[in-house]
């Protein structure tokens, strides 16, 4: 065996859960998640608001007890070895832990002196993190003049000031506008590339989480979907097909026993598409004059997500949905 291979044979799961639960009395939060992340990987936990992102970064984060189930960071038990775990991890939560009245640089070295660091490691270490996001011109400025972009980037770089293994970030660009969203993704992938830290982020912006190596649809506090984002994506089809216009129901009735499954939604009819150039070519011509609009486009993470969905009603057709689906599942 290799040395690299034996390395990673030895070296335990960044991250790992088993049948990790959360009960809030009637709420099950977090409903048995298992997960397995190997080190240096990033990882996308995605799914809407309340689906249980946030409950299981604080139980793997030993902010909060399981009510079942286990967790190990860098193999160490989350609720036995707890100081161990929260060695190893960084973690940049939805509410910024900054202080307003603060500079830049004074609330990095608070962070660092929280984590115990030499006056020579914060120093460099925020210095080395300044340049890397963007701060350096800003050191003496007090946080409560900074953008909400910058605050973001602040918080991040006061998250990992430490150089832990595991980062968890959760929701690390709510509330920012699509530029400064690119922006804290742009850094993010330095921070990974410069320290290999094994990232865990959640989103509900999927689409931002194309980047991610692999992601995981957390619903109700079960994972059900995961693999690698473009994989995800590939096995929709090579295209989305977005019809509007009258008697949809109609239409869906038609085009499903050659198209497949289909969602209509609202006054939208979609169908995936999987087929070559000249098929779709002949599909729009015969659907053009017959519809009020047609959009062909590539699929997407926001894709994959609703048609997780349709595959689930599809599953149990007597449930009400508000997603009617097609009569056929898709091949
Ligand atoms: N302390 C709590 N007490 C009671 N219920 C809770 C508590 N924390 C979370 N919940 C419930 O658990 C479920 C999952 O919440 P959680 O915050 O983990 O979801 P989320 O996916 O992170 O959502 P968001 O993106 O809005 O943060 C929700 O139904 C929520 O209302």
């Amino acid at each position: 065996m290799d040395a690299a291979r034996q390395a990673s044979v030895l070296t335990p799961p960044a991250i790992e859960a088993f049948e990790l639960t959360k009960r809030y009395g009637e709420v099950l939060a977090v409903d048995a998640l298992s997960l397995e992340i190997p080190s240096g990987q990033f990882f996308g936990l995605l799914g809407p608001n309340g689906s249980g992102k946030t409950t299981t970064v604080h139980m793997l984060s030993t902010l909060i007890r399981p009510t079942r189930g286990s967790a190990r960071i860098a193999g160490f038990d989350v609720l036995s070895r707890a100081i161990e775990v929260r060695r190893t991890i960084g973690v940049v939560f939805q509410d910024p832990a900054l202080d307003q009245n603060l500079s830049v640089a004074e609330n990095l070295r608070f962070a660092g002196q929280l984590y115990g660091l030499s006056k020579a490691e914060i120093r460099r270490r925020s210095e080395e993190l300044m340049e890397l996001f963007g701060l350096t011109e800003r050191r003496d400025q007090p946080v409560s003049r900074l953008s909400g972009g910058l605050r973001r980037a602040l918080d991040i770089a006061r998250g990992v000031i430490h150089e832990p293994r595991v980062l968890f970030l959760d929701e690390p660009t709510i509330g920012l506008d699509v530029p400064n969203r690119r922006r804290i993704w742009r850094f993010i992938g330095q921070l990974r590339a410069r320290k290999g830290m094994t990232v865990l982020l959640t989103t509900h912006y999927l689409e931002e989480a194309a980047d991610c190596d692999v992601v995981a649809f957390i619903q109700q506090g079960r994972i059900v979907k995961s693999g690698h984002p473009h994989q995800l994506i590939e096995s929709l089809g090579s295209h989305v097909i977005e019809i509007e216009g009258e008697r949809l129901d109609a239409l869906a009735a038609l085009l499903a026993p050659r198209l497949g499954a289909y969602l209509l939604e609202g006054e939208t009819l979609c169908f995936r598409f999987k087929g070559d150039a000249a098929a779709l070519a002949a599909l729009q011509a015969e659907l053009a004059p017959r519809v009020a609009a047609l959009r062909v486009r590539r699929p997407n993470l926001n894709d994959v997500f609703l048609w997780i969905n349709e595959a689930r009603a599809w599953q149990a057709p007597e449930r009400e949905t508000h997603r009617p689906i097609g009569e056929r599942a898709c091949p």
